[in-house]
């Protein structure tokens, strides 16, 4: 996959029949969900980047035909298929959305294929129906980076470039992220059907996703209620890990809210460098509603909108009980990943004081948070000198939380494994903003052979190869303020 972006590699140019192993998907089941559209060609596209264990898992080769396929150039059996949703956009409801720049290719086993960025549908709003190469990239490099740390998130197989102008601020050139998950249903869907009064729609939206992701749940005395249960935990997980790893989304809409909790639609997402807990990463986001430290409080009412639209199946005890389900699963979950980044072994609510003064300390000294969780998990534990003390150097306040660190992890020697535990658990690699920036420029200039080494790179965030570990850097202080925009 390395090389100058001059088109497609022949040698990758294996013919398979299209259609092989392709289902026309949830649009042929539920034709009311959406429409049918035909997309709009790329010029000249080519294969920026492509992710090799996804396409294993779907039994797909880079073939000239898929190519072809994903760009808009050849079709499967049935057309694309455009879905209508709406949601809450930055509180305030917005009636109608829907897949302005996407269309679901078919599915591929339980995996959906969506191509984002193949040209206008009846849901563009006057937009262009297009997505530029700099946002087809980030989304590209983030689904697979956040995959491979462990987080829930919609996946990438591949990233296409091409000749098609784009106007934004300048002109850009036009791209397309395939992007796969097994739904791509999220919070805003179930609010369409809600708000426009289309119950039956809402009814068979809802048995459609149980049956299909959920089919575990249809034996439940009450199979709405366990699966309203079973989404509120996952969004719980998910944002727990988020704070965890020190995510912003950024855009945390609830049509950017995925059924199955996974992490959905990159725009203007961030890794934080430094900690802090009131950094915003949209540049749009005037009044900080998706800053990091709003991020659980915001997974909790987007939740709300969410089983708002359950009134007509679920008692409104029903829906609390659920919602009650929230906070307990987040703070277990963020314990349980904060617990194995500091070794405390069976982490309790009691621990959240000790992991906040070290988040509090870290953000006062401006140290980097993930190098420094790295740099802690090899220190000695029961040292009184170590590489950290000399990172924290003249703050006798971390002198204290050490002593409280040693004292819950109950003093004496800790396991000969204890480095490589934590180093399973705290991640040298991540997609740091510059990383991405400077991937990108590369591939602007027609060279993908940046992209497709971070993206390597990304897939071992534990266990770095020797030739990773360029990417194991701070942010320079030129990247630090960037904050990025939805322009996309
Ligand atoms: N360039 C565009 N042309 C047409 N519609 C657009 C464009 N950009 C965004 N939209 C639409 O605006 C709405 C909000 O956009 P948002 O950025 O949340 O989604 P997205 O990134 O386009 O797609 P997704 O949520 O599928 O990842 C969506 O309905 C989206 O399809
Ligand atoms: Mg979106």
């Amino acid at each position: 996959m390395d090389g100058n972006v001059t088109g497609i590699n022949s040698e990758a140019a294996v013919t398979l029949p299209l259609a092989q192993g392709w289902q026309a998907g949830i649009g042929a089941r539920l034709p009311w969900l959406g429409s049918e559209v035909a997309a709009q060609p790329l010029a000249n596209p080519r294969w920026l980047g492509w992710s090799d264990d996804l396409a294993e898992t779907l039994s797909l080769n880079r073939s000239l035909d898929l190519l072809a396929l994903f760009a808009g150039q050849q079709s499967l059996p049935w057309p694309g298929f455009a879905q209508v949703y709406s949601g809450h956009q930055f509180g305030g409801y917005t009636p109608r959305l829907g897949d302005g720049r996407g269309l679901h290719l078919g599915q591929r086993g339980e995996y959906e294929l969506f191509a984002k960025g193949s040209g206008p549908t009846p849901y563009s709003r006057g937009g262009d129906g297009r997505a530029v190469l700099r946002s087809a990239v980030r989304e590209f490099l983030i689904s697979e980076a956040l995959h491979h740390l462990g987080v829930a998130t919609t996946r990438a197989l591949a990233v296409i470039g091409s000749d098609t102008p784009v106007w934004r601020e300048e002109q850009e050139t036009g791209a397309i992220t395939v992007r796969v998950s097994c739904s791509h249903l999220r919070f805003g869907h179930f609010e369409y059907f809600f708000y426009t009064r289309q119950q039956d729609q809402l009814e068979a939206l809802i048995r459609d996703s149980i049956d299909t992701l959920f089919p575990q749940l249809a034996a439940e005395p009450e199979p709405i209620l366990a699966w309203l249960v079973d989404v509120v935990q996952r969004t719980a997980e998910t944002v727990a890990d988020w704070q965890a790893f020190g995510f912003c989304h950024g855009v945390l809409n609830t049509d950017n809210m995925s059924i199955l909790g996974e992490t959905f639609d990159f725009g203007p997402f961030a890794f934080l460098n430094q900690f802090d807990s009131g950094h915003i990463c949209n540049h749009s986001d005037h009044t900080g509603r998706y800053a990091f430290d709003q991020q659980p409080g915001i997974g909790l009412w987007n939740l709300n909108k969410l089983a708002l639209t359950l009134t007509p199946f679920l008692s409104e005890t029903q829906l609390r009980d659920a919602l009650a389900e929230y906070e307990p699963a987040l703070v277990a979950r963020y314990l349980a990943r904060m617990g194995a980044r500091l070794g405390l072994e069976d982490p309790t609510e009691e621990d959240l004081a000790l992991i906040t003064e070290l988040l509090n300390l870290m953000g006062r000294s401006g140290v980097d948070y993930h190098l420094t969780l790295r740099q802690l998990g090899q220190c000695d534990p029961s040292g009184q000198d170590t590489p950290l003390h000399r990172q924290f150097q003249g703050q006798s306040d971390f002198d204290a939380w050490w002593l409280r660190y040693q004292q819950r992890l109950g003093g004496g020697t800790v396991a000969s494994d204890w480095g490589q535990q934590r180093n399973r658990a705290n991640p040298a690699i991540l997609l740091r903003t510059h990383l991405a920036q400077q991937a990108i420029a590369a591939a602007e200039q027609g060279n993908n052979r940046p992209l497709m080494r971070l993206h390597r790179a990304l897939t071992r965030p534990y266990d770095p190869r020797p030739q990773d570990h360029p990417f194991i850097e701070e942010a320079p202080s030129w990247s630090r303020s960037l904050t990025l925009s939805c322009s996309s």
